[in-house]
């Protein structure tokens, strides 16, 4: 398998969390198995979400030795910690909370009435980072991070034309202007995103086969930020039928 971006259609939403779920339980044995622990960023949204929920929900959960897996997340939203707004909590309710995973082992985004700030949070997470960090490095090795994809193709917490998807330097920026509410977030950086071994981006729902189509078309990733998303490795969308409306034939990898 090429490091090609790669098309993988479902019918439906549930029969794409399933999948996702089936896939990522087997591949986190492999990556353990290969490398001793794995690394997982996590992502908000209803499908990220519904990925978790698969896999909580899949007879093979614990097939995984979750002491050695890491949770991170691509961005979370600036809010209480107890909001039902937050990623983390969506997560821990869905998967987190329900596996044996070591407390130590799930590293969330500061929360508002954590940090005073917005730029303290995000300074504070790239130092969580590092701290995980190989000699030298500034974010540990990534092995799969999921992203879901906005209507107008924004991955994490980086949107069109705003400054985060630009942002080469910073390993996490703080954003004040989410066209997504809440309006104030924190993300990782592409760079950092595009540092991970795998990307496995989860989308569904006709309002995002333009974006899609787009992004596969060879858009700007500055205008359309799914564009530029690609894993040192594997780069797989995992879409429904009418999330895949708009993308070319030849780049549908065969369902089976
Ligand atoms: O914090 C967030 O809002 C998410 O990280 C965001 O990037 C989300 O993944 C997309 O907006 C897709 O969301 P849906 O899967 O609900 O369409």
């Amino acid at each position: 398998m090429t490091n090609e971006r790669r098309v993988l259609v479902h019918p439906d939403k549930q029969a794409l969390t399933g999948s996702v779920a089936a896939r990522f339980l087997t591949k986190t044995v492999d990556i353990i198995d290969d490398l001793g622990g794995a690394n997982i960023v996590l992502t908000g949204g209803t499908v990220g979400i519904g990925v978790l929920q698969a896999v909580n929900d899949s007879p093979a959960r614990d097939s995984v030795d979750w002491s050695k897996v890491h949770f991170w997340w691509g961005d979370e939203r600036w809010v209480p910690k107890g909001d039902a707004d937050r990623n983390e909590l969506a997560a821990r309710q869905a998967l987190l909370d329900n596996i044996a995973v070591p407390p130590g082992n799930v590293h969330p985004f500061a929360a508002s009435d954590e940090l005073d700030d917005l730029d303290a949070a995000a300074v504070a997470y790239a130092d969580e980072l590092a701290a995980y960090a190989a000699d030298g490095a500034r974010y540990p090795r990534f092995d799969i991070t999921f992203l879901g994809v906005g209507p107008d193709g924004h991955i994490a917490s980086l949107f069109p034309d705003r400054a985060g998807i630009r942002e080469t330097d910073a390993t996490v920026v703080a954003v004040r202007d989410s066209p997504k509410p809440p309006p104030e977030r924190l993300s990782l950086t592409r760079p950092v995103l595009n540092s991970s071994d795998r990307i496995w981006l989860v989308l569904a729902g006709d309002d995002k086969a333009s974006a899609l189509g787009l992004a596969l078309a060879g858009a700007s990733y500055t205008e359309v930020p799914v564009a530029g998303a690609k894993g040192r490795k594997r780069t797989v969308f995992f879409v429904d039928q009418d999330a895949a409306a708009q993308v070319p034939a030849n780049l549908i990898a065969p369902s089976y």
